[in-house]
């Protein structure tokens, strides 16, 4: 039973300073500025102050993501019922982007606070439109960038909670709710060309045919994960060849590559994945947004022999039809497009469907509107019959996105068909409730909440600029 009204929201700054390690990049950093990925196994391991290389150290100029530090905006709020029970969400953001998302929670707030959570999930959709469409913010949206990414971040909390209350993880408040209260959880605007309200509904009738046992089939095999922990372009050759190593012992079958800075390194790296997962493993690659248009057609018609199931966001996010040329030309190849983790929108992932523009999509569980917004995307999806395979990773992405994709293949795909689910390697350690990967699958949550809570200690020791961790680093920044 849903209870209480919300008395408060806090918000925090909580970075991880993966980019030492070269964890999570996407731009190829210079050896000389590199420190040894070993060094930065986990937090506790942390490198020492003298390790810290300044961002510009590490900035070329085509840089991508050359120093992602992973980071969140971490939002908790509370009500004002007995059972204590708080609500926790995030958003994924890069060190400094973490200040503005911040601000942008806390001008967001004032929509929150004081209401009854049954008045929220009792009109999910209208509560949805009414953070989306506020007066002054939407001009810095609207439904993209930061005011989106605070969004999410609110958002997440207000499903963790509920589920939390419903004593659920949400995959199973989702499966387990009434199609038509799942549809008005959804704000249908802008997209009722391509899907409406009844088409979501009849998916979602279709899905609760063999539900039962699809449940069970998660709950006793997880859903199918591909790991991208292995090939960071930070890493040097021997770090990758490792790694991979360990990822076949550990029985990974699926591997992502980044790729796009320079051609010949990319050939080398390739060849050695190519060499060590033999030519049945799948190969996927990331570009990170790297090219233009006919260089994407290019670079890739170059990289086809690796045979790699797709190529991920092979330029602008934003350019649809870049998107849909590019997939024109490599689909002949056997090379399929993948994108959304940086889509802004429903109203993009529409788009990039009707264009026939990618094979694969890519959402992100808090890049878009929560799961509000994910579930549009999802049954349209399903309605174009295009497979989703879920970015994650980042800090937290993991923890929260599997909950999304074990609820579309039991209610709404009803397929594993050339879908998998992102994995990466790091930092779960600081979540209440991690993820369990078993044989390189992920295996379905039972605590109930979207699996968002970070561990206190965890959120005191990151906290920006004034954690444990972080005071010990910026002297050395600031030198
Ligand atoms: C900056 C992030 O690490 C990005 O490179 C992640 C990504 O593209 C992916 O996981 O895919
Ligand atoms: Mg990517």
């Amino acid at each position: 039973m849903v209870r209480g009204r919300i008395s408060r929201l806090s918000v925090r700054d909580v970075r991880f300073p993966t980019s030492l390690g070269g964890h999570g990049a996407d731009a190829m950093v210079s050896a000389d500025a590199m420190v040894s990925a070993d060094a930065m196994v986990s937090a506790d391991a942390m490198v020492s102050a003298d390790a810290m290389v300044s961002a510009d150290a590490m900035v070329s100029a085509d840089a991508m993501h050359t120093d992602p530090d992973y980071s969140a905006a971490y939002v908790v709020i509370e009500t004002d019922a007995e059972d204590g029970i708080k609500g926790c969400g995030i958003t994924f953001t890069l060190g400094k982007g973490t200040e503005v998302v911040v601000c942008a929670v806390n001008a967001l707030a004032h929509h929150v606070l004081n209401k009854d959570l049954k008045d929220i999930v009792g009109d999910f959709r209208g509560f949805y439109r009414q953070l989306t469409s506020d007066g002054q913010l939407r001009w810095i949206g609207p439904e993209k960038g930061v005011v989106h990414l605070a969004t999410a971040a609110v958002l997440n909390a207000v499903w963790d909670l509920w589920a939390k209350q419903e004593g659920k993880p949400v995959w199973k408040l989702l499966v387990d709710m009434d199609p038509r209260m799942l549809v008005s959880c959804i704000d249908f605007r802008y997209i009722t060309d391509v899907l409406t309200e009844e088409d979501a509904l009849e998916i979602l009738q279709k899905g609760q045919i063999g539900k039962k046992e699809r449940e069970k089939q998660m709950l006793a095999q997880g859903y199918p994960a591909y790991t991208t922990s292995c090939a960071w372009l930070g890493y040097s050759d021997d770090t990758l060849k490792q790694l991979c190593a360990q990822a076949l012992k550990d029985g990974w079958t699926r591997f992502k590559v980044k790729v796009g800075a320079d051609l010949q390194d990319d050939m080398r790296r390739c060849q050695i994945i190519r060499d060590m997962i033999g030519p049945e493993k799948t190969l996927m690659m990331d570009a990170n947004q790297r090219w233009d248009v006919p260089e994407a057609v290019e670079w890739m018609s170059k990289l086809a022999k690796f045979k790699p199931l797709w190529i991920e966001e092979p330029t602008s996010p934003d350019d649809i039809l870049g998107h849909a040329t590019i997939s024109k030309a490599l689909v002949p190849l056997g090379i399929g497009i993948a994108t959304g983790e940086q889509c802004h929108n429903r109203v993009i992932f529409k788009q990039l469907l009707q264009a026939k523009a990618l094979q694969f999509l890519q959402i992100d569980s808090c890049r878009l509107g929560s799961v509000n917004e994910n579930l549009s995307v999802l049954l349209m999806a399903k309605k174009f019959e295009i497979p989703v395979c879920p970015h994650a990773g980042g800090v937290g992405l993991c923890e929260l996105v599997q909950h999304l994709i074990i609820f579309d293949y039991i209610s709404v795909s009803a397929s594993l068909e050339n879908r998998v689910c992102e994995y990466v390697d790091h930092l779960h350690e600081h979540f209440k409730y991690p993820v369990m990967i078993q044989r390189a699958s992920y295996m379905p949550p039972k605590d109930p909440g979207y699996s968002t809570e970070m561990k206190e200690e965890s959120v005191k020791k990151h906290q920006y600029p004034d954690g444990e961790v972080w005071k010990k680093l910026l002297p050395a920044q600031e030198n």
